[in-house]
């Protein structure tokens, strides 16, 4: 696999800018996740890498060599979408080989077989390897899909939410899976999501998307632990980060606008005193709602409290996270 990097990359669609100079460096073995709001401009980055579109300025390297002018197959990626892209007439075994069948690869026939019998173990569907595409259930045509792309040794893998059509147990097994994958392999991953459990637990780097713009690139833990902007601390975390004005406490810095208050920053027992307005019990988390003069907080208290609603809980910041006018962080 290969180092793959985004050089100046710009892209406008009718007047309207989708990409903003974006520069980024995924590097060889890493899995990057790209986080942003609908319209971000996550899956027009993916395209800009296959092929499948183009830049307007700036340029793709892909192991070093620009991409400008190749076709998506002249690239040696592989894409995985969010909608199944499986051929209904085919088995399971033949949407499989599919891609190693292209006259490009000329992969020997026995290769081809050992190829599509390993994916489809690693992806528990070889018990349906004869079953045609149609006779499967969502979660099994989604693993083909992702099959189909693993099957082959591109420069990178490109997935736009190829887990968000799945129901929750099913996404948290292949998630999993699809990391065990990347991690033995060596892979090069591009993932496009929305859901930061994902983000966060399969990402070696994350990439933060704001309007078109690269915000933040950094490990899971720099981006949480330390955003560049209210923006990209928004993207993770649940309960979402507090956002307050910064003035409602104590000690706030100057040029401080906002507060930013994750659980971790908001110490229960001591300080200013908020009302209890409900007490949500998730099953593996439980959280507090907190009326606090006039604006809500939601934070994390422990599993079996017996607090109530309507009770007062003192609550005081540590190491909060300060953000200025622009929403930019104050270090
Ligand atoms: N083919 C196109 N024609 C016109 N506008 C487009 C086209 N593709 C993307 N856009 C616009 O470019 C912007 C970025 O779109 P993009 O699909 O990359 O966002 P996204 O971050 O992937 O969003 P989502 O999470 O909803 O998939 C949006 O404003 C979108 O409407």
């Amino acid at each position: 696999m290969a180092d793959v990097v985004l050089q100046s990359i710009t892209k406008s669609f009718s007047g309207h800018r989708a990409l903003d100079d974006v520069s980024m460096t995924i590097p060889d073995g890493s899995f990057v996740v790209l986080l942003g709001p609908t319209g971000a401009g996550k899956t027009t980055t993916l395209r800009m890498i296959s092929g499948l579109d183009h830049p307007d300025h700036g340029d793709v390297f892909i192991a070093g060599r620009s991409m400008k002018g190749l076709t998506p197959a002249e690239r040696n990626v592989a894409m995985v979408f969010q909608q199944y892209s499986l051929y209904p007439h085919l088995t399971v075994r033949e949407n499989l080989a599919f891609p190693l069948k292209s006259p490009l690869l000329r992969t020997p026939p026995a290769e081809i077989e050992r190829k599509v019998r390993a994916v489809a173990e690693t992806l528990r569907i070889a018990h349906k390897l004869d079953n045609k595409a149609t006779a499967l259930s969502g979660g099994e045509m989604q693993r083909v899909s992702i099959g189909r792309a693993l099957v082959r040794t591109p420069e990178i893998y490109l997935m736009d939410e190829p887990l968000s059509s799945l129901d929750a147990k099913l996404r948290a097994d292949l998630r999993v899976e699809l990391k065990s994958i990347q991690a033995n392999s060596g892979a090069t991953l591009l993932y496009v999501t929305h859901d930061q459990v994902e983000a966060m637990t399969m990402a070696t780097h994350i990439g933060v998307l704001h309007h078109g713009r690269l915000v933040q690139f950094g490990s899971p833990r720099e981006v949480y632990e330390r955003p560049v902007s209210l923006h990209a601390a928004q993207r993770l975390g649940q309960p979402r980060i507090n956002v307050l004005p910064a003035n409602l406490f104590p000690a706030a810095p100057p040029r401080a606008a906002s507060i930013g208050l994750r659980p971790e920053h908001i110490r229960q027992g001591s300080g200013e005193e908020s009302l209890v307005t409900r007490v949500e019990r998730l099953g593996d988390q439980t959280r507090l709602h907190l009326s606090f003069r006039g604006h809500t907080i939601v934070t994390v208290t422990e599993p079996h409290t017996t607090r109530r609603d309507g009770e007062i809980v003192k609550i005081e910041p540590v190491d909060p996270l300060y953000f200025d006018a622009d929403g930019m962080r104050l270090a």
